[in-house]
């Protein structure tokens, strides 16, 4: 048996969790960066770049992202972006991924929403042929922003509709940001066959992760990790299969939980929540998912076992086909069979 982190470097994933700006490496934001003349505070440098992705709380995490948002300004800078994700994820044996994208935050800095729909859906054609991994979309709205930019995006999700669009989220800030206010938006996307997955219980408690069920009809839920103080969530969680999008980095980076050794994850596990491993921002948070698996494993101690059970979980969490579910869970029980030989 090789090495864990070999291991999970070989092993075949899925990505629920990870955001499309959020995803835009070092190398991307320095291009993008000097596309526009460096009329960005986003250091071009790789080096200040790490040290500008330092986080002293939630809200200055949002303000940083934004920065990165800025950047993309228009519809070449949305493929780059999206093809350079796809093959950061497929380099790490992501053959499925769906990707958060805030198409209220291109539109509104002038990118047109047709031209934002069809540069996404070209660069996910052009990354399946080109490295063999399905990108489906989450369009979700900024909280931030509030129910402006929840009524654009939704407009934007319902006229474009893109191909790959198949769920509708909600990020940014929880505090101040209740969820029931966007029941609505949520109420007409569900209508239109489009699944809930709301970030809820990041940077609040367990009440709005109840919110984000009751009100949004949420199917899964991005981070939830505070469903770990309310016993009554957690057993509500397991028996209805509900899963939580975790990502470990993530909470400690933008000080959501103080250190790895206090992340609740091993808390879900034993309650018997579902949940899935993500990176959200990867090189925002100086991660990649290969080493959230690697975080999950030692939180968990897990073998290689344990670890390809996750990958498992992060599949049956996905919205795939049965069939395309069975391929993947497939190919992971038969890496997990070969590398124990
Ligand atoms: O970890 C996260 N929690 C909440 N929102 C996030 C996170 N990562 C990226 N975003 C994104 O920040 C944007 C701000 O406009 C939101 O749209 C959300 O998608």
């Amino acid at each position: 048996m090789t090495d864990l982190p070999t291991f999970i470097a070989g092993l075949p994933k899925v990505e629920l969790h990870v955001h499309h700006v959020g995803s835009a490496s070092p190398r991307i934001v320095a291009e993008l960066a000097a596309r526009h003349e460096g009329r960005s505070p986003v250091p071009a440098d790789p080096e200040a770049l790490a040290d500008y992705f330092a986080f002293r709380d939630f809200a200055h995490f949002v303000e940083v992202y934004l920065s990165v948002v800025d950047l993309i300004r228009d519809a070449d800078d949305v493929w780059l972006l999206t093809h350079e994700v796809a093959r950061e994820l497929a380099r790490q044996q992501v053959r499925y991924a769906e990707l958060t994208v805030t198409p209220y935050s291109h539109v509104s800095r002038g990118i047109p929403a047709p031209a934002f729909g069809e540069a996404i859906e070209d660069a996910r054609k052009r990354a399946e042929a080109d490295f063999g991994i399905a990108l489906r979309w989450c369009f979700d709205i900024p909280g931030e922003a509030g129910l402006p930019a929840a009524e654009q995006t939704l407009r934007i999700a319902l006229d474009e509709r893109p191909d790959g669009l198949i769920s509708f989220g909600l990020g940014g800030p929880e505090i101040g940001v209740p969820r029931p206010q966007f029941k609505p938006y949520f109420d007409q996307a569900r209508a239109a066959g489009l699944r809930s997955v709301p970030h809820a219980g990041e940077t609040t408690g367990p009440e709005t992760i109840w919110d984000a069920l009751r009100e949004l009809g949420a199917e899964r839920i991005g981070h939830g990790i505070s469903a770990a103080q309310d016993p009554a969530l957690l057993a509500y969680l397991a028996e209805r299969r509900i899963p939580l999008e975790i990502a470990p980095t993530s909470n400690v980076r933008t000080r959501a939980v103080p250190s790895l050794d206090a992340h609740p994850l091993p808390r879900l596990v034993e309650a018997g929540v579902p949940v899935s491993i993500n990176s959200d921002d990867p090189p925002m948070f100086g991660t990649t998912l290969n080493d959230e698996y690697a975080v999950a494993a030692r939180l968990l101690r897990l073998g290689p076992d344990g670890v390809a059970a996750l990958a498992r979980a992060a599949v049956a969490a996905a919205f795939l086909a049965p069939a395309e579910q069975a391929r993947i869970t497939a190919e992971i029980d038969a890496y997990l069979a070969s590398a124990a030989r």
